[in-house]
């Protein structure tokens, strides 16, 4: 069997675009596991969260607040994400966080490579990691950095230009990190547990990660991906969309749904890990990103993860006759997510049955 090639030094998505390449064969998608790409599906009519109707006490302090956890547990049991809004996070520093990642992807190519990822690694500036030959690779260039903890962040990787990068994406994630252990604690609440029960299982060594995505215009946008339908294998995702040029979508019933943006909302769902943790009740969504034949589409991920360390599995108290344990206990279970995705199947459903 030959070992599959790694595209870390590839041409990028961005100079084939400039170049007005034809995507080359490995991004062409053949036969879609989820349908065929359709660049322009009905909106999703994603609810809205109003965080600041959250409380920090331990049981709903309003009616208000009642119902605002109820619709989040709705949300994210039926369509598995949410748009938040009354987040706190300053609009000036959304605008910042746009302007850094356009700055860097504009920058020239040689100058993006000096912080391109190595072969089979995740950290650093490229496309996809290849698995597997068969593997359709996505139109996409990405800078993906660990932000926590912090002793592990490899500074080489981390843009010295524009100079005001790191201090800014230091800010964001540190800000989304915080709006996200909200959500987890309101996640508890809705289903009436102790607000802490979520995050304690993250650990003291939770992981932050952050994903810049630019995706070029492509010239054949119902043939190609820009992110191929997955789940995120994180425990939470928060993604800042481009205000401008939709692309995200989503599969619900059968069917995929295009998330609209709304300016300075975060778009959040919980990943695998959550999916696992709850038992079932909160769903990981599976989603994907098509390209725009004109346009160019940038989105800022940040994935908070459980210590790769911290077993997973679910809660004891979400487990009984009514609801059967649905998943095995895992550890480092994002690693297993990629590899399995990559080679196109569903890795929820790849693991082992529980005994
Ligand atoms: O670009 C987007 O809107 C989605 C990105 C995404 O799904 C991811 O980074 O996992
Ligand atoms: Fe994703």
């Amino acid at each position: 069997m030959s070992t599959p090639t790694d595209m870390a030094a590839a041409k990028s998505a961005k100079m084939m675009s400039i170049d007005g390449d034809e995507p080359p064969e490995r991004y062409m998608v053949k036969h879609g596991n989820f349908g065929p790409i359709d660049t322009s599906p009905p909106a999703a009519p994603i609810p809205v969260i109003n965080m600041s109707l959250f409380s920090s006490h331990d049981s709903p302090s309003s009616k208000e607040e009642e119902d605002e956890l109820a619709k989040l547990k709705s949300a994210l049991s039926s369509w598995g994400c949410m748009q938040v809004i009354g987040h706190g996070i300053p609009e000036a520093l959304l605008d910042k966080v746009q302007d850094i990642a356009k700055q860097f992807f504009a920058l020239p190519e040689e100058e993006k490579q000096k912080y391109a990822r190595v072969d089979n690694e995740t950290e650093g500036y490229g496309n996809d990691r290849v698995v597997s030959e068969e593997q359709i690779l996505d139109w996409t260039d990405r800078l993906s950095l660990l932000v926590l903890p912090k002793d592990q962040r490899i500074p080489k990787f981390w843009p010295e230009n524009p100079i005001e990068f790191g201090e800014i994406l230091n800010e964001f994630s540190m800000k989304v990190k915080l709006v996200l252990t909200h959500v987890l604690k309101a996640m508890a609440k809705s289903l009436n547990l102790e607000g802490n029960i979520f995050t304690n299982k993250f650990g003291e060594s939770a992981i932050v990660r952050a994903r810049f995505c630019f995706y070029p215009s492509c010239s054949k946008p119902d043939q190609v991906h820009g992110l191929k339908p997955h789940f995120d294998g994180t425990g939470m995702t928060a993604i800042l969309l481009d205000n401008e040029v939709e692309g995200l979508q989503i599969f619900k019933d059968n069917q995929w749904f295009g998330a609209t943006s709304i300016p300075y909302a975060l778009f959040i769902n919980p990943g695998d890990q959550m999916e696992i943790l709850s038992n079932g009740i909160f769903k990981s969504p599976l989603h994907r990103v098509v390209t725009n034949a004109k346009a160019t589409r940038i989105s800022i991920a940040i994935a908070l993860k459980p210590d790769p360390e911290e077993e997973i599995g679910p809660l004891d108290c979400l487990v009984d006759e009514n609801r059967p344990r649905l998943y095995q206990t895992i550890k480092n279970y994002a690693k297993f997510n990629y590899q399995i995705l990559q080679r196109g199947l569903t890795p929820l459903h790849m693991l082992p049955e529980s005994s």
